[in-house]
């Protein structure tokens, strides 16, 4: 057992404390004696003024008695006065063993945050405890007053008045500990979404950049809803102590009255029932509420600070969420990587569709060209497939997670053709999708793979920082690439990503991602290369949508065969090299040797057609 658990609960530890301390406990009794006359002459002066003066036609005493009032409220507030320096106290000590205790924590864990929030939760816990010991004491030593006074007005009075004030209270000290439990469960809920908005909203930036807003906004509504759960279940509880006062406060006035013919039979006098009326109205109920209210809220919070603060250490941990490794199902049939199924798509509600039902099945480790006339919707495609834009109609499933979606958002990665790079080190850079710090080995052999190992060497290695301003627009995409390339994502979509590389580059970054182990790849191509490489070419081209091998479409499709510059499968239609970088605006069919396969034409729509259906994995439903 540890020293922590032989230590006892905050309530225990509490507990202790105060018994440490009996010598002002004693002084609090004493002067709190002051408010229990007071709380006594609140009904007896009335009580009398009325029975043995103004009723009895004696008006002076009457007055005297009313008089004795005022100098009780005079003496009890003295009384209050004094019972706060006793408070104080016994305040004053739990904040400095807190603070102390704050203090060491902070220093040893070297973290300045931890240390302003928790010297915050100690003045938290010192307000809430002086509230609470303030509150406790006044409804003692107000029912001890009441009660006695009661009894001292007519005995027969007492059992109405105190047996559903104990009704009341017995509730209500029943409701406390569930409601602790509510309360600590609501300030953790609500503590992890302040914590969690708070890592996110200075990073939306990055956020965006990395194309992880579904997933993000994924994880704040659980946190949210979490939260409303946690909310909803306390407002539940919170019922019975609404239940409890009134019970407890306002069902004895209702007693007195409903049985004050009866009471008034028994010889129970005017006075003493309007004495009994004031106790309950004046004394009990006020000193009940504010128990309720004091102990019902404030209590189980400084529970809930308490522990925290007295609570070990954590260890450091990382803030980051880890990103799921790839999913790999032993046994069972592996989803395939990307599945499209008629995937609808236009901007705005009454805009013509851009993509009209595609449908595309991807397995694990393909490779994908996507290909087709400026404009004709290839970013649109990868941004759905990212769950930047939602479909109009259909669905899209990656590695077997429907997007968007948190699970499918971790297992791709969008690479857009205006690479991110931001300030800080380039191993920053580069782990930037990694939930944890990455091993500089590996840093070093994503970058050799990728192609960034020249620049990494220049710019000093991975502890060098970059100004993303002095980077060329190429150098940028290859820092973006190796980032995506260290990240877990499986599917890495690269929209013209490569587009500021030299063919060599580009091929070179290409088969990195190829050759990733479970890794599939879409590239939005820049150069017929990228399709030739390709396992698989997606043609989107309006009604003339094809899909299939780059033999295959040559044979097939001749928009393709235009856009490949009519050449037979067998000629290669790109050769490596400068030659590869073409006019953006030829028309199809017009360039040589390093066409472009990006041709300008119309805005159409995106159709698979029937006759092209690639051995059902693709197919359209045009
Ligand atoms: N945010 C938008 N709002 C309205 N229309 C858009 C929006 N983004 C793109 N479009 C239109 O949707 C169509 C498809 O655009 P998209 O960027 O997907 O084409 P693309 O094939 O990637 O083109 P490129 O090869 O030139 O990058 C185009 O007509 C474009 O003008």
């Amino acid at each position: 057992m540890s020293g922590h658990e032989r230590s006892g609960g905050p309530v225990r530890r509490g507990l202790r404390f105060l018994a440490a301390r009996w010598r002002v406990l004693v002084r609090l009794g004493a002067w709190s004696v002051l408010e229990t006359a007071q709380t006594f002459l609140v009904g007896y002066a009335p009580a009398r003024a009325l029975d043995a003066g103004f009723l009895a036609g004696r008006t002076g005493t009457g007055l005297a008695w009313l008089a004795v009032a005022a100098v009780g409220v005079v003496a009890g507030a003295y009384g209050t006065g004094r019972v706060y320096r006793a408070v104080a106290d016994l305040v004053e000590p739990l904040r400095d063993r807190l603070v102390e205790r704050v203090v060491a924590r902070g220093v040893r864990e070297a973290d300045g945050g931890a240390l302003s929030r928790l010297t915050q939760q100690v003045e938290i816990a010192r307000d809430t405890f002086a509230g609470l010991v303030m509150v406790s004491r006044s409804f003692v030593f107000t029912t001890v007053g009441a009660l006695i006074g009661l009894f001292s007005l007519a005995p027969a009075l007492l059992p109405v008045v105190a047996v559903p004030l104990a009704a009341g209270l017995g509730l209500f000290l029943a409701s406390l500990r569930p409601l602790a439990r509510r309360q600590e469960a609501f300030l953790t809920a609500d503590e992890a979404l302040a914590g969690h908005l708070g890592a996110v909203c200075p990073g939306l930036r990055d956020v965006t950049a990395a194309g992880a807003e579904a997933r993000i906004a994924a994880d704040v509504g659980e946190r949210v809803d979490a939260e409303l759960r946690a909310a909803r279940s306390l407002a539940r509880w919170s019922v019975l102590r609404v239940a409890a006062l009134a019970v407890g406060g306002q069902l004895p006035a209702v007693l007195l009255l409903a049985a004050a013919p009866l009471l008034l039979d028994r010889g129970v006098t005017a006075g003493a029932l309007v004495g009994a009326l004031a106790y309950v109205t004046q004394s009990l109920l006020p000193a009940l509420r504010d128990l309720v209210h004091g102990l019902g809220t404030s209590g189980s919070r400084l529970v809930v600070v308490l522990r925290r603060l007295t609570a070990p250490a954590r260890p450091a941990s990382g803030t980051g969420t880890p990103v799921p490794p790839p999913a790999r199902r032993g046994g069972t049939r592996p989803s395939p990587a990307l599945a499209v199924s008629s995937l609808t798509f236009a901007y705005g509600p009454a805009g013509t569709p851009v993509i009209d039902g595609l449908d595309l099945t991807l397995p694990a480790g393909s490779r994908l060209a996507v290909v087709g006339p400026s404009g004709i919707g290839k970013s649109t495609l990868t941004a759905l497939v990212a769950g930047l834009l939602t479909p109009r109609h259909g669905s899209i499933h990656v590695c077997g997670h429907p997007v968007p979606g948190p699970a499918a958002a971790a297992r791709r990665v969008l690479i857009p053709q205006e690479a991110y790079v931001h300030g800080g080190t380039l191993a920053e850079n580069l782990g930037h999708l990694r939930p944890e710090p990455v091993p500089e080995e590996e840093l070093l052999a994503a970058a050799e793979a990728v192609g960034l190992a020249p620049l990494l060497d220049a710019l000093g290695g991975p502890d060098a920082v970059v100004d993303p301003a002095a980077l060329s627009a190429g150098e940028r995409q290859l820092i973006a690439l190796t980032r995506a390339y260290l990240s877990y994502a499986p599917l890495a979509l690269l929209d013209e990503a490569t587009c500021h590389l030299d063919p060599e580059a580009e091929e070179r970054a290409e088969r990195a991602f190829a050759a990733r182990p479970g890794g599939t790849l879409v590239v939005v191509a820049h150069r017929l290369g990228s399709a030739r490489r390709a396992d698989r070419v997606l043609l989107m081209d309006g009604p003339r949508t094809a899909c299939g091998s780059h033999d295959e479409l040559v044979r097939r499709s001749p928009a393709y065969r235009a856009l490949a510059g009519g050449r037979p499968p067998s000629q290669p239609a790109l050769a490596a090299g400068d030659a590869d970088r073409v006019d953006p605006v030829a028309g199809p069919g017009l360039a040589g040797d390093g066409r472009h396969v990006v041709a300008h034409r119309p805005v159409g729509q995106v159709q698979a057609p029937r006759d092209l259906r690639d051995g059902g994995a693709l197919g359209g439903q045009g």
